[in-house]
């Protein structure tokens, strides 16, 4: 399903007004009626509701009459609230009509809102603000949005709860929390992803009869299983492992052996003919938490880190690889960083770079052209504080808008970039896909380590980057969703996403 930003909303309403002639009136009307036919269906009755319907000056506003209307025509005890009667040309035709009706319209003052607080309302609309939200909320404004969410009603937010920015899901100083929000034609940005995304209850798209075939270039995207080719999830008979891949991992030193484990036990668990780990002898101990099948090759290390030396006397099972797998928990030193060098320089394999790869590129200016210029298909798999330093900006910035940040970490290393997240974004610069499945039982050390391993898989077994992280990103997280019907969120661990992967491969095999 796509997912639209505002400016892509008022293109679409522009072309069906002016291009294909449907009036703005049509439009808010069908808004406004889905938005009444929505609490219909939810309430048995609601001629015997208090139903109180927000309105700012805007066309969300408009949209609030539109509800209000229907509402009155069911229900004697409907009020609006209207901040300022000057309101857009499109609206005031609906408000026009609400007065002819004799509906209860009141205009918004501290004295009313005061008397508010001792009634008690069924159903709130909140009409505030929509997609026009244009700066921070205070005043009289923040009061009334104060007011909803303590009035324990139950609330429909109109488009978007008035406070969350549609593009980015940042709060606007203060914002609605809806029971329940109806959206128009897509749902957009600040619905999917977080904070916005808590604030909206459960969000209904709607249908207002603006036709498919205006709707064109829209490069975001939620991703679903529609969006996976499982076509390679397929085994011939007659294969055997060279069918399937190989995959080398460089991963782990004596402070995270279990980042090792974890990443090529993934990669192994989800597909791949064969998984080499190169990680620092120290960490030949950790034997008992790999699987028997992964084939490691022991490096000798500078104090429990790999190190240089070590490293390149491995250099002749690059020709081996089909992907290569860099970065989880070999910390980060400049030993690190000549390796990392001496792969982009020598070895010309699809990549994925994870964790210490990260932090090495986000301070070495040789890794970074060296990055941008290596010709193989590349994923890096920073979560914020990683982008924050690939970006050289703070993580704040990321958190605020995490699409464009993930675009400019995949333009700039011409990558794909898998920026993780209570939202995962997966990106090649263009294109943008945001996982919706998952749970915060995902949110402990090792989880990126085990989503690497199988975007490693994925593309060993003929995957390009893109399709591969795209699979992984999913499987992963539909694993912590299956474990959930038997595990909880405190008790899901990392290791237990691996075994899920078995019923998960099962589930997206079956559809
Ligand atoms: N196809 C559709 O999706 C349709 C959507 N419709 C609805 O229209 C809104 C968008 O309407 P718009 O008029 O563009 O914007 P808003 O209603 O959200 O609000 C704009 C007004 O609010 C003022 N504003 C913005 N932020 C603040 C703030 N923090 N404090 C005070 N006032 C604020 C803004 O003032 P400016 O100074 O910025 O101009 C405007 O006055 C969409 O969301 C749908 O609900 C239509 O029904 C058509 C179909
Ligand atoms: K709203």
């Amino acid at each position: 399903m796509f997912v639209l930003t505002s400016s892509q909303m008022r293109e679409i309403d522009r072309k069906a007004s002016q291009e294909i002639g449907i009036p703005e009136v049509v439009l808010m009307e069908n808004a406004g009626f889905c938005v009444f036919e929505e609490i219909k269906r939810d309430f048995e009755t609601l001629d015997d509701k208090n139903i109180a319907v927000f309105c700012g000056k805007g066309n969300n506003g408009g949209d609030g009459f539109v509800v209000a209307r229907y509402l009155a025509q069911v229900c004697p005890n409907v009020k609006v609230f209207l901040f300022d009667d000057n309101v857009t040309l499109t609206s005031k035709v609906f408000l026009d009509i609400l007065k002819k009706l004799e509906v209860d319209i009141n205009i918004l003052s501290e004295e009313l809102l005061s008397s508010l607080r001792a009634q008690r309302f069924d159903i709130i609309v909140d009409a505030i603000f929509g997609i026009g939200l244009s700066k921070d909320i205070d005043g009289l404004y923040k009061k009334v949005i104060e007011y909803i969410n303590g009035s324990g009603a139950y609330v429909y937010s109109v488009d978007i709860p008035s406070g969350v920015c549609s593009d980015s899901a940042q709060i606007k100083g203060c914002a609605v929390r809806a029971s329940k929000t109806v959206t128009f034609v897509y749902p957009k940005v600040g619905h999917i992803l977080y904070p916005g995304s808590y604030y909206c209850g459960k969000v209904i798209v709607k249908d207002i009869g603006i036709p498919e075939k205006i709707i064109k270039d829209i490069k975001v995207k939620i991703l679903t299983a529609e969006d996976l080719d499982i076509s390679k999830f397929y085994r011939y008979p007659d294969s055997h492992k060279g069918d399937y891949g190989k995959v080398g991992i460089v991963a782990g030193s004596k402070y995270y052996p279990g980042a090792a484990a974890l990443c090529s036990n993934a990669a192994l668990q989800s597909g791949c003919g064969l998984c080499y780990l190169l990680t620092p002898k120290e960490v030949l101990y950790f034997q008992n938490f790999r699987r028997p099948e992964i084939i490691v090759l022991p490096v000798e290390s500078k104090e429990g880190i790999v190190s240089f030396d070590g490293f390149v006397k491995f250099d002749e099972y690059f020709a081996k690889f089909d992907v290569l797998g860099f970065g989880c928990g070999l910390t980060k030193n400049k030993e690190v960083e000549k390796i990392l060098i001496h792969i982009l320089e020598n070895f010309q394999i699809p990549i994925v770079i994870d964790a210490d790869g990260l932090n090495v590129l986000a301070s070495s200016r040789d890794v970074r052209e060296l990055l941008a210029s290596y010709k193989s298909q590349k994923v890096l798999t920073p979560h914020y504080m990683e982008a924050a330093r690939v970006l050289d900006v703070d993580v704040k910035d990321v958190a605020k808008s995490p699409i464009d940040a993930a675009k400019k970490i995949a333009s700039e290393f011409r990558a794909i970039c898998v920026l993780k997240g209570s939202r995962t974004i997966i990106t090649d610069g263009d294109e943008v896909f945001i996982n919706i499945l998952g749970n915060p039982g995902m949110a402990k050390g090792g989880s990126g380590d085990v989503l690497t391993g199988i975007i490693l898989s994925m593309i060993a077994q003929g995957y390009s980057a893109f399709e591969a992280a795209k699979l992984a990103v999913y499987l992963h997280s539909l694993s912590a969703d299956i474990l959930l019907e038997k595990k909880t969120m405190q008790t899901i661990l990392p290791s237990d996403i691996i075994d899920g992967l078995d019923s998960t491969i099962k589930r997206l095999i079956k559809g």
